[in-house]
């Protein structure tokens, strides 16, 4: 069966060919702007989106995967950071509380189309502007949701997390398995 991921993301590649997958990478291009307070609502609604994208485009018999990421704290929805300023914002606001991670995931596969979340509490150390401005500097946070990335330098800012480890760097993959369990797909 051919699979495409829908997604630039390096993490959500990595970890896809860390299930032994053979899959192509079609990214999509559907512009994420955060116009919903609902967390759950707008990963889903993005990664719906971002597989429809792709499906239109490849107009073929693949199966389709595709995930969106935010962090989300007090009614508060965190994207990528736009520069140093949102980044450092972002971090002062993470610091010393717990948030919580949406990866929305959606898989298509000729006419089903399965939609579906994942989410994960993060606990972050009190950090002070020195250690905030030392990994603004490493420029890990640009790209990220929430400006870190757990799987670098920015696990050295986390105390503990309950849930899925992976819904945090992007792409829950036993939320994906789950999914295509659902679908009635063997791929494993
Ligand atoms: C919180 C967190 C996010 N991230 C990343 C995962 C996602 O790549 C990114 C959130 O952006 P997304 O918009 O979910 O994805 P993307 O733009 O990188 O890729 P695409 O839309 O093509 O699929 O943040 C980490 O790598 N580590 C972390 O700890």
């Amino acid at each position: 069966m051919k699979i495409i991921l829908a997604s630039s993301s390096p993490r959500r590649i990595e970890m896809l060919k860390n299930l032994n997958l053979n899959f192509d990478v079609v990214p999509s291009d559907f512009k994420e702007e955060i116009n919903l307070n609902d967390p759950i609502e707008l990963v889903k609604n993005f990664a719906y989106n971002k597989a429809l994208d792709v499906k239109q485009k490849v107009n073929d018999e693949a199966l389709i995967i595709a995930a969106d990421t935010i962090v989300y704290k007090d009614g508060r929805v965190l994207g990528k950071p736009s520069d140093e300023e949102d980044a450092f914002n972002m971090l002062k606001f993470l610091s010393g509380d717990r948030h919580e991670v949406y990866t929305g995931i959606c898989v298509m596969f000729r006419n089903d189309c399965i939609i579906d979340y994942s989410c994960t509490y993060v606990y972050f150390k009190e950090l002070s502007d020195l250690q905030i401005k030392w990994y603004i500097e490493t420029n890990e946070p640009f790209g990220k949701a929430g400006a870190y990335a757990i799987q670098g330098f920015g696990g050295l800012f986390v105390e503990k997390i309950d849930g899925c480890y992976f819904n945090v760097v992007g792409l829950p993959v036993s939320k994906l398995y789950d999914i295509i369990n659902r679908m009635g797909i063997n791929l494993f």
